[in-house]
């Protein structure tokens, strides 16, 4: 296997007449963590269709490594609340055709910390719990790249820096792609390769700082995002002391 994983050429979509998606052209590469960002509406989760294989009828060219395995967290999974559905049927639904494949559930739900979970009923799931099974259900196939759409939706806000943590080491055991759609740049620019800002057409692209002061994501997200940006990744050239006074101004570092 080559180091692209997809390859977007110019992708472009119309729906129901109008266009959703232009002139897209991306490469996502082994290992690589690209974030996808954009307002509601941009067309966000169109591409990752496409990326998946889900959709046809589009202009330009979407490749896919041969023999590319994919595991996709959704955006929303509605699963009915009567039905009764425990987390371990709940994987094994997807592992046919894989030996011992309740083995390889309860491996992947103590990969992502809620072994204990196995014979929970899923409805009863809460939200960040039920966002940790996705993702275990997207890992037990070994992808070699793994797609998150918007993975911390419903989980509080001390869950979401853990569950963007777990999704980074996730990446570094298993070395695979990640195209995730997020919202919360100021949390996943740390770890992020690769930034694309897309609003029908590729706004802006880089990594995270550079993509944080694009005026296109300026326009896009207004300065106050930016700026909230901005305190994590701003350069100091001095050190404040306890009580916030700078005492010293000849070193760089990051904070
Ligand atoms: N089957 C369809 N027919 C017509 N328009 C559609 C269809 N599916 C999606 N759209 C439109 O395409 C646009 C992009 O939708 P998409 O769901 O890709 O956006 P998104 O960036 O993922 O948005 P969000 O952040 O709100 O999830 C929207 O305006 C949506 O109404």
């Amino acid at each position: 296997m080559s180091d692209w994983l997809v390859k977007a050429e110019n992708v472009g979509v119309k729906l129901g007449g109008r266009p959703i998606l232009q002139d897209i052209s991306f490469e996502l590469q082994r290992g690589q963590l690209v974030t996808l960002i954009g307002p509601n509406g941009a067309g966000k989760t169109t591409l990752v269709r496409i990326v998946l294989g889900l959709m046809t009828g589009y202009q330009g060219k979407l490749r896919r490594q041969q023999g590319l395995r994919i595991g996709y967290m959704p955006q929303k999974l509605y699963i009915e609340p009567t039905l009764p559905l425990t987390v371990r049927r709940f994987l094994s639904l997807g592992l046919t055709g894989i030996s011992q494949p309740v083995t390889v559930a309860e491996a992947t739900l103590a990969e992502v910390n809620v072994v204990h979970l196995l014979d929970q009923p899923v409805s009863a799931l809460s939200g960040g719990e039920m966002q940790r099974v996705l993702l275990a259900r997207a890992l037990c196939r070994s992808p070699h790249l793994l797609v998150l759409d918007e993975p911390a939706q419903g989980v509080d806000v001390n869950g979401q820096a853990e569950l963007y943590d777990l999704i980074n080491t996730i990446r570094e055991r298993h070395g695979c792609g990640i195209l995730m759609v997020s919202h919360d740049l100021h949390l996943v620019m740390a770890t992020t390769d690769e930034v694309l800002c897309l609003n029908q057409h590729i706004c802006c692209h880089g990594k995270p700082e550079q993509v944080s002061t694009d005026p296109a994501y300026l326009a896009l997200f207004g300065r106050k995002e930016a700026e909230a940006l901005a305190v994590y990744t701003h350069h100091h050239n001095h050190v404040h002391g306890i009580d916030g006074d700078v005492v010293e101004d000849n070193c760089q570092h990051e904070h």
